[in-house]
Parts: structure tokens; sequence; C-alpha cells
């Protein structure tokens, strides 16, 4: 599903109003409307509404629902006006909404009074500022935004965005709306899908303002949501008449003395996802245990210091294969030249992930090639780039867009809500998942999971799309019968089967 900016939603404007010749007025009055129409679905006629107007044509939209919610039956409406001007489309509803008679208008002068009329209201609509807001919120606005975050025991909802959130980009410092609901138009924006901006999206409402299809169809977004029937589209088709090599042969390899676990948990996930035929390469120490583990595996075993006979030993599963998943548990001492080697002669697909991101970090970023998937979580991210973790997490679309461009491969940006981009910087947001996810050993599984797709077919790209959103709506199936606290990785890896039916059944 498309996801938009400000600058997609003004190209929309712009398309209707001179390419279709429609007055923008006639879209305010659709969104008011549609949204005037939801909220009635969300609280009583009966209830105490304050709808705050500020100078943009949000504002103008929340004059529109004012309209609506009495044209519907709603008695208790004050508006109150949070500025000095309007937009004109803006002031053309003010002035067709004064002349009922059942709505109370106030032009905010003091705090005092907007204070004393939303404390006593059971229902704030928050339009002060829309996806139009360009600078620090500060002054009156920062003062209204504070006392409804104040109000617990109010339903606030947001028309088109919480006022002071921004469509994209970084986490904004300024006074922002937390809302309980907010109604956005046409297509939710970026930053109401991802932590931390989510938190005050509360419940997501899109709502349709009338936009013709062939607009819609020239949106050129530079994200999307990953979706269930996206996903569905993205997966490698299965024949009746298969044969294990049609759905490929995988490597997957890492581990260390103490770290076996890592590579099981990516093996189950490879296995339980369908791959052909796994391969799993371990140091010697641990063989025994990673072979043991699963029966469907075939292990083999190296020593990291030694590169050029552990290179040689498994020369014949590496040129077999069809794609490697790398680093997971696999330490970083001694196993730097092994590494590099490694690397540099692997031509097929790489799902480099935890201890293999720490070793890649030291080099030089023009090893990494385009048919790479990177998952690191923001701290791995850090040592990739240099970047704070904190302006990773605040903003971690653009900077995921920003690192995929340059690294030139697909970087799956691992979190409460993960971003998969392309080499080319278009970014993919995943909101399946849950935090029965926060647990050692769960981006394993995901390697396990997007190694198993590529092997069956599918692009780097696709293959850690759908990875991303199976692997998080297996936790959420789970989590339907179970607490969060308990379901483990390897539920996770078992649960993978079911996960893939709920989407192609
Ligand atoms: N196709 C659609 O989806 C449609 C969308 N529609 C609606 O339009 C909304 C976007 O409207 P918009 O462009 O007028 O922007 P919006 O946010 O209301 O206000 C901008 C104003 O606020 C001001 N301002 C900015 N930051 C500020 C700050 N920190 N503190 C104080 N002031 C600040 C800024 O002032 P200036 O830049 O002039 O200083 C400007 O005056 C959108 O969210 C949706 O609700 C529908 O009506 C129709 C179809
Ligand atoms: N609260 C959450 N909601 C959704 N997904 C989560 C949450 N916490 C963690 N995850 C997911 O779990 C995985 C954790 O990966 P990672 O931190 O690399 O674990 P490990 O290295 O221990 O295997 C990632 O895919 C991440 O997106
Ligand atoms: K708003």
């Amino acid at each position: 599903m498309k996801l938009a900016s400000s600058e997609n939603i003004r190209f929309i404007d712009k398309e209707i109003e001179y390419k279709h010749n429609t007055p923008s007025i006639v879209l305010m009055e659709n969104a008011g409307r549609s949204i005037a129409e939801k909220m009635t679905q969300l609280f009583s006629k009966q209830s105490k509404i304050c709808v705050l107007v500020g100078s943009g044509n949000n504002g103008g939209d929340g004059l529109v629902v004012a309209r609506h919610l009495l044209n519907n039956g709603c008695q208790k409406v004050h508006v109150v006006i949070c500025s000095t001007s309007l937009s004109k489309d803006g002031q053309t509803n003010y002035d067709i909404l004064k002349t009922y008679r059942d709505v109370e208008i106030y032009t905010i002068k003091t705090l005092e009074k907007a204070k004393k009329i939303l404390w006593s209201s059971e229902v704030i609509i928050d339009s002060l500022l829309g996806i139009g807001v360009n600078k620090e919120v500060t002054g009156i606005y920062a003062e209204i935004i504070d006392l409804i975050n104040q109000k617990k025991d109010a339903k606030v909802i947001s028309v088109d965005i919480p006022s002071g959130l921004k469509a994209c980009g970084s986490l904004s410092k300024w006074p922002t709306v937390k809302a309980d609901h907010t109604i956005t138009l046409e297509f939710p924006k970026e930053n109401m899908l991802i932590y931390p901006h989510k938190k005050v999206v509360g419940k997501l409402h899109v709502v349709d303002i009338g936009i013709p299809k062939m607009v819609r169809d020239r949106v050129r977004p530079s994200s999307y949501q990953v979706t269930a029937n996206f996903v569905k589209k993205l997966l490698p088709k299965h024949r009746e008449d298969s044969h294990k090599g049609d759905y490929g042969t995988g490597i997957v390899l890492g581990g260390n003395t103490n770290m076996a676990g890592a590579v099981k948990l990516s093996s189950l996930a490879a296995v339980r996802m369908g791959i052909g035929v796994l391969h799993t390469i371990v140091p010697n120490e641990i063989k025994n245990t990673v072979q043991n583990y699963m029966p469907e595996n075939i292990t083999w075993a190296i020593d990291y210091s030694k590169s050029r006979s552990s290179l040689n030993d498994t020369a014949k599963v590496l040129t077999k294969s069809d794609a490697m998943a790398l680093g997971m548990g696999m330490g970083t001492k001694s196993n730097d030249q092994f590494f590099e080697k490694l690397i540099l002669s692997y031509k097929k697909p790489l799902v480099v992930d935890g201890d293999g991101l720490n070793l890649l970090s030291k080099l030089p970023k023009g090893v990494i090639k385009s048919n790479w998937v990177l998952t690191p979580h923001p701290k791995e991210m850090s040592r990739l780039t240099g970047l704070e973790v904190s302006d990773i997490v605040e903003n971690p679309v653009e900077v995921c867009k920003h690192y995929s461009k340059q690294f030139n491969c697909t970087l799956v940006l691992k979190g409460a809500s993960t971003v998969i981009c392309s080499p080319k910087g278009i970014a993919f947001i995943n909101t399946s998942g849950n935090k029965s996810l926060s647990k050692g050993g769960s981006g394993d599984v995901l390697t396990g999971v997007i190694l198993s797709l590529i092997c069956a077919g599918a692009t780097p790209l696709a293959a850690a799309i759908s990875g991303v959103y199976i692997h998080g709506l297996s936790s959420d199936l789970l989590l339907e019968s179970q607490n969060y606290r308990g379901i483990l990785p390897s539920d996770v890896a078992n649960h993978l089967p079911k996960a893939i039916n709920s989407i192609t059944q």
C-alpha cells in the first residue's frame, strides 16, 4: 500500500485542481464529510465536542467536520479558532459555519478560555496542524497541545495527522498531540506506521476523499506498507510436481564455541520455510550439537583461524549453493580474514546478519554487492554507518533509504517496526510482529526465512520484504493463543507454515 509524503499530497491537490478542474474546496468538503462520518462510529452524538482549528487547511477540514457533526445530530459542538487568520477555504467554511445556530464558535484570545472549553469536553477534535507543519511548534499551539495531552479523560481524534507530527522524517522535539484516533485522508503517511512516531497516532483510520483512481495511480511514493496481498504476490510459486532442486540449496554459516543456538535457529527457520537442501557450516567444536539438532540439515566443520583450508574443505558446497546466510553467532575474534576471503569469493546472494555485520563494519563498504541483504538492528547499523543509535531509531526510514542506496544492496533495518529498503532507496515498512520477538534469537530466525525464500527463487529484495512480514505474522498468530513472554524464537520458526497458510489460502 502506498504511503504518502507531504509532497505526494501537494501533487494530488495540484492534479485535482489544475488537470481535473476541481476547486480545492471540493476536496476539503469531501474530507470533512468523510471524517465526520467516521467519527459517528467513535463517540455518541450526546458527547460534548470541542473542535480546535488552526490556520491552514487542516483547520479548514475541522470546520467542515464541525458542520457535518451538527448535520448528523451532534448537539454540543464548540469550535475554538486558535489562529488570527484562516486559509482561503478555511475562511469560506468559517463563513458557512457561523450561520448555523447550534454551534458555539470562539476565537481564542487567552489560553484560559480555551482551557475552560477543553476541560469540560468529552471529545477533542484536533485540526490545529496537518501535513503542512514546517517549523518548530511553539507559542499558543504548543500550549494547547500540552493541554490536550494533559487531559486524560477525553477522546482525542486528530484530523489527518496528530498536530505537530511530520508526515515523514525524523522525530520532532516539539510538542505533538497524542491522539486516541487519527483519521487520515486517502493514504497513510509514512511516519504513522513507524515507531517512535506511531505512538502518537492511536488507532489509524484511512478515509476516502474522492481522489480519482487515475490520480492515485500517478502518485509515486518513496515508501510502501507491506501487506499480506503484496507478500502473496512476491512468494515463489511451488508446483505439485516439484523436486527439492526447485527450492534451492542454501548455506547457513556461523556459530562459535558458546554460540551454537544462532545457527540452529536460522537452520530451523530455513527448513520450516521450505528450503530444498540446507548445509550448515560451523566450527568443529559445535558440529555435533548442530548436526543433532535436526536431521534435515547437512553439517560441515571449519576452523575460522585457518581460512585457506576451511574454504578449500567447503569449496564444493559453496559452489553448489544458491545463497548463503552468514554471521549468526560467529563472534568477531580471529575470523576476520576468513570472513573477508569468503565474502570476496562468494558470488551468489548473501544474507549478512549478526557478527557478520560487525565484521563487515571494519571493511570498506565497496565490498558489498547488490545481491546482498544486510539485516542490522540499530546497534549493528550504528557500527556499519558510524551514526549514533539515537539518530537511527529517531529516523529509521530516511536512514535506511540513504544507506541502502549508498551500500547498493537490500537493507533490513530491524526494530519494533522494520524498514526494508531496495538498493534504489525505496522503503517498505513492515507492521506485522509484536513484542514476543524482543528476545535473543528472533533475528536468527528471520535470517533463515530470508535465505530460504532466496533459494526458492525470490529476488533478495522480495525475500527480505516477504520474509520480514511472514516472520512477524508467525509471532502474531502465536500471540492469539499465548502470552508474548513465553513465545520462543523456535516457536516462531515452527509456526512459519501456519503463517504462510494464512497468506496463501
Ligand atoms: N489531498 C489531501 O490530502 C487534502 C488535505 N487537506 C487538508 O489540508 C491539510 C494541509 O493543509 P496546509 O497545507 O494548509 O497545512 P496545515 O498543516 O493545515 O497548516 C499549515 C499552516 O500552518 C502554519 N504552520 C506550519 N507549521 C507551524 C507551526 N509549527 N506553528 C504554527 N504554524 C505553523 C503554516 O504557516 P506558514 O508556513 O505560513 O508560516 C500554514 O499556515 C492536510 O493535513 C489536510 O488536513 C484537505 O483540506 C484537502 C485535500
Ligand atoms: N516489539 C517488537 N515488535 C515487532 N518485532 C520485533 C519487536 N522486537 C523485536 N522484533 C523483531 O525481532 C527481531 C530481533 O532481531 P535481533 O535483535 O537481531 O535478534 P537476535 O540477534 O538476538 O537474533 C527483528 O526481526 C525485530 O524486528
Ligand atoms: K491535525
